[in-house]
């Protein structure tokens, strides 16, 4: 991540401008008004990551500009993120910089907290860590009340454990969500929480199933499952899948089918290109499908997947780049419209947008 260039007294003009980008982008298609969701100004970012730099013989914490590996910005409080990240960045400095086996080697460290007030570390080594390592880590982990994760060369030390506890509420509901270390998560915990409940409100109650591509931890799978009567997840990374299946278990929720399935691969087993042995066991023409959700990475949807939507009389689609929405838009337009949509300010002070739009047949 490159710094975001904090400036509360730009905030709403940033904003601003980023609806109106929204608006043209979307503007061949003829939306609606966009429904705006702001971001706290401050401490809204919930994971980040530094590189360790050396400068007068001590390690700091490091990002850069974009586009600039060599010019670091040297970082001690950092407003953007948590208030839990920014209490304990001097706490781990302190620490590093009294023990030389901390701190031997130590290049990345990346923090993961929730707005539940979990928190977990990761430090990320170039060299083997060794038991003189794990037993100062246990220490420190104490000390911070927090877990912590070694990474070296592939290897992985875990500490407490691997991921954190999150809580959101949606339609009134507190949902509990298992958030792994290296999986994805929504950076921006407040404003995800606006996007389960926009989501949850626009998809309504249905009485047809639900088939969700690049479900991640089951971030929206467990709000919009309790309104379909069956849904059908898939999701191409393994740390989130079991993340999911712990999700769905832990918070009671019976009705959601997860396959460790890429998109392209669900969609060839939705045409009857080829068979899965992990859909083994699933009969897919058992499902009534209308709603698909989708929320692919920043590359968008294929072209292939993206024809695959079309069949569905409602598209649910939450973006976090603009300009792959729009051209999936384009190629579904002749029969969808759009019938609400929404920019959810997941990454204020930069130009990155997060938005959301329901597309119905025409
Ligand atoms: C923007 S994240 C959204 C995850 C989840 N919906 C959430 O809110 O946390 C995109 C997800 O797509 C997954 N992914 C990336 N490429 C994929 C592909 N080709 N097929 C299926 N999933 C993919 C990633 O692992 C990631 O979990």
């Amino acid at each position: 991540m490159s710094r975001p260039q904090f400036d509360p007294a730009t905030y709403d003009a940033q904003l601003a401008e980023k609806a109106a980008r929204l608006v043209e982008l979307l503007a061949p298609f003829e939306a609606p008004e966009p429904e705006v969701f702001d971001s706290p100004r401050e401490h809204y970012r919930l994971r980040t990551e530094f590189r360790l730099w050396r400068e007068d013989g001590q390690r700091h914490y490091a990002m850069f500009e974009q586009g600039d590996k060599h010019t670091p910005i040297l970082i001690d409080e950092f407003p953007i993120a948590s208030r839990r990240i920014n209490e304990l960045m001097p706490q781990l400095k302190a620490a590093w910089q009294a023990s030389e086996t901390l701190s031997f080697k130590l290049f990345q460290v990346e923090f993961l907290t929730t707005l539940s007030g979990d928190a977990l570390i990761t430090l990320a080594y170039h060299r083997p860590l060794n038991d003189v390592w794990q037993v100062e880590a246990e220490g420190l982990a104490a000390k911070l009340g927090v877990s912590i994760v070694g990474r070296s060369k592939g290897k992985r030390i875990v500490i407490g454990r691997d991921y954190v506890t999150e809580q959101l509420t949606v339609a009134g509901r507190v949902f509990s969500y298992r958030q792994p270390e290296g999986a994805f998560t929504q950076p921006n915990g407040e404003v995800c929480q606006k996007m389960l409940n926009w989501a949850y409100d626009v998809l309504g109650e249905r009485t047809d199933d639900l088939l969700e591509l690049y479900c991640g931890n089951g971030n929206f799978t467990l709000p919009l499952a309790t309104r379909v009567p069956k849904v059908l997840a898939t999701e191409i990374s393994k740390s989130s899948v079991n993340a999911a299946l712990a999700n769905l278990d832990d918070n009671g929720i019976d009705n959601v089918t997860l396959v460790r399935l890429s998109a392209e691969e669900l969609t060839q087993a939705l045409n009857e290109v080829r068979p899965f042995r992990r859909l083994a066991g699933i009969d897919l023409k058992s499902y009534n499908f209308g709603n698909v959700f989708v929320d692919p990475p920043r590359a968008g949807m294929d072209p292939d997947t993206c024809e695959l939507t079309r069949r569905f009389e409602r598209i649910l689609y939450i973006s976090c780049n603009p300009e792959t929405l729009a051209a999936n838009i384009a190629q579904l337009q002749d029969t969808h419209r759009i019938e609400r949509c929404a920019l959810f300010d997941q990454f204020p002070y930069t130009h990155h947008m997060e938005s959301g739009v329901l597309l119905v047949r025409r």
